[in-house]
């Protein structure tokens, strides 16, 4: 078998961490071959980030051996060491917003020069010497707060390779892009891997593991199940796998019964605008209703959803079962009946340090007792209904919303969404980071809670998002270009949504 000789660039035997009374991983393993690109896959909660702690020696593990190329891994401390065999990109930025591109590749061993004196000029050249190499097209001059994400996962990428690692784990790297970029970000994977540089590839998007990785390892309740190449395992039997049963996904929101024409109209936008970002929109949600809002990063869509929940200063009306919504104020949105599920659950969505009930409950606290005084058996009993109608990995409603896994956190924030009873719910990426089965459960959520009830617009990219849709408007540069009903053709969608110069990297 070819690369059979050679040791795996990393191996993994037996594994076991436990956070507390949490087992995260109880049998770990991971045999990554030099120059593959390597998918590890596994419902929210399987220990993917874990076993990736333990592998960059960020976590001690409790049992089990980690090896690089054959030998055992650097001691724990040894941070130095640990960079030169392995990196990890995070959907998280590492990088120093406040910093230029060049400060970041060479932070903390600045490039010195005569007499030990730092200079800003090799500093500049070197970095721009390091990009090129690596092919990385963005000026070391940037700061780095204003990068995309697909330039920083760059940068972060060529800042590892430049210490040394030629072994980089890639955490979903997609979540955050657009289609044409995720193209882009591929095509240099592709060019890397010819360079010897060896992916391991965490994604819950599994069209991707078979576009660019060649063999999959998928974990489940914190054990591993399988490692095979991709083309030997069909789509069916990697979610058998993730899942533990041979049973088939749900299409969600297929026997949505159809909005009627004069149902109430929950949201009404008339000439909205977001300075900068959205030029006038009209746009209504009836009850029943679920309106999707796709469009490139660039359309608006985004800002004309923050706008609605009061996180942005807008012109135009905005009403909710027709009374209006004063802008620019979150509790005058949340009074007024929206429900609004953030982008970005790292930034807006949650606080980390307070427990599952507080967290899904934060948006009625006044709600839970009398006179505002919160009865924790109240708030419990509320997390616990949540915890189960949308199938939350957690010890119980006090676990700090910190210590769940990504698309476990995810799924807090959208109870909170739903824990104000609103009339409209406004949904921003609502599956991003999430695994198969929680999409379902998620949108299962979404298109249960708008039947009849209430309303909601959904903001994404995701075509499964939007699938579960009555329509869907596409965006373009502040504007309602056009209308898709349900059962809309994909091509035609995709193309209206990139169908403007789209600017490159
Ligand atoms: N610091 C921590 N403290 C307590 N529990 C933790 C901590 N980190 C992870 N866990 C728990 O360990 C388990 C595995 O989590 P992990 O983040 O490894 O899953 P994952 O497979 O990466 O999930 P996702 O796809 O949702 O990111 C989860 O039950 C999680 O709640």
């Amino acid at each position: 078998m070819d690369g059979a000789q050679a040791p795996p660039v990393v191996e993994a035997v037996g594994i076991a961490k436990r956070f507390g009374p949490t087992v995260a991983l109880a049998d770990g393993n991971l045999s990554v071959r030099a120059g593959e690109t390597h998918a590890l896959v596994g419902r929210n909660g399987a220990g993917k980030s874990t076993l990736v702690g333990v592998l960059t020696g960020l976590h001690r593990a409790d049992a089990g051996e980690v090896r690089f190329a054959g030998k055992p891994a650097p001691a724990p401390g040894d941070r130095a060491a640990w960079r030169e065999r392995v990196a990890c990109v995070y959907q998280r930025p590492s990088v120093v917003r406040e910093l230029t591109v060049a400060e970041n590749l060479f932070l903390g061993r600045q490039p010195r020069g005569r007499f030990g004196l730092l200079s800003p000029g090799r500093l500049r050249r070197e970095a721009a010497e390091l990009l090129e190499a690596w092919a990385v097209p963005v000026s070391p001059d940037l700061a780095a707060r204003d990068l995309t994400v697909e330039q920083r996962q760059l940068v972060e990428i060529a800042g590892a390779l430049s210490l040394g690692a030629r072994f980089v784990i890639l955490d979903e790297p997609t979540a955050q892009l657009e289609a044409k970029a995720i193209n882009r970000l591929f095509d240099r994977l592709r060019d890397l891997q010819q360079q010897g540089v060896t992916f391991l590839f965490i994604s819950h998007h599994l069209p991707e593991i078979y576009e660019i990785c060649q063999r999959v390892t998928v974990f489940r309740d914190a054990r591993h199940i399988v490692t095979a190449p991709v083309a030997e395992l069909s789509h069916d039997k990697l979610v058998e796998a993730m899942i533990g049963e041979a049973r088939g996904l749900v299409q969600v929101g297929a026997d949505r019964p159809s909005v009627s024409a004069d149902a109430e109209k929950v949201l009404e936008l008339s000439g909205v605008g977001v300075p900068g970002f959205v030029e006038s929109v009209d746009l209504s949600v009836r009850r029943g209703e679920i309106v999707g809002v796709a469009g490139s990063a660039a359309s608006g869509k985004r800002q004309l959803a923050e706008a609605i929940a009061g996180l942005r200063a807008r012109s135009g009306e905005v009403r909710v079962t027709g009374r209006v919504i004063k802008a620019g104020q979150v509790p005058a949105a949340l009074r007024g009946g929206v429900g609004y599920l953030p982008g970005d659950r790292n930034v807006d969505g949650f606080v980390p340090g307070l427990s599952v009930a507080e967290n899904a409950t934060m948006t009625i606290a006044g709600k839970l007792g009398p006179r505002g005084f919160v009865l924790p058996k109240v708030r419990d009993g509320r997390a616990n209904t949540m915890i189960a109608d949308l199938d939350v990995h957690t010890a119980g409603p006090h676990q700090p919303v910190g210590e769940l896994s990504g698309g476990n956190a995810q799924k807090v924030v959208m109870a909170r969404a739903l824990a104000s009873d609103p009339e409209v719910l406004v949904l921003v990426q609502p599956t991003a980071g999430v695994d198969v089965r929680s999409k379902e459960s998620l949108l299962g959520a979404v298109d249960e809670q708008t039947r009849s009830r209430r309303g909601a617009l959904l903001v994404s990219d995701e075509l499964d998002d939007l699938r579960v849709c009555d329509r869907v408007v596409v965006m373009v540069g502040g504007r309602v270009v056009g209308e898709h009903p349900r059962g809309w053709n994909e091509a035609e969608l995709v193309a209206e949504i990139e169908g403007i110069g789209e600017s490159g990297v």
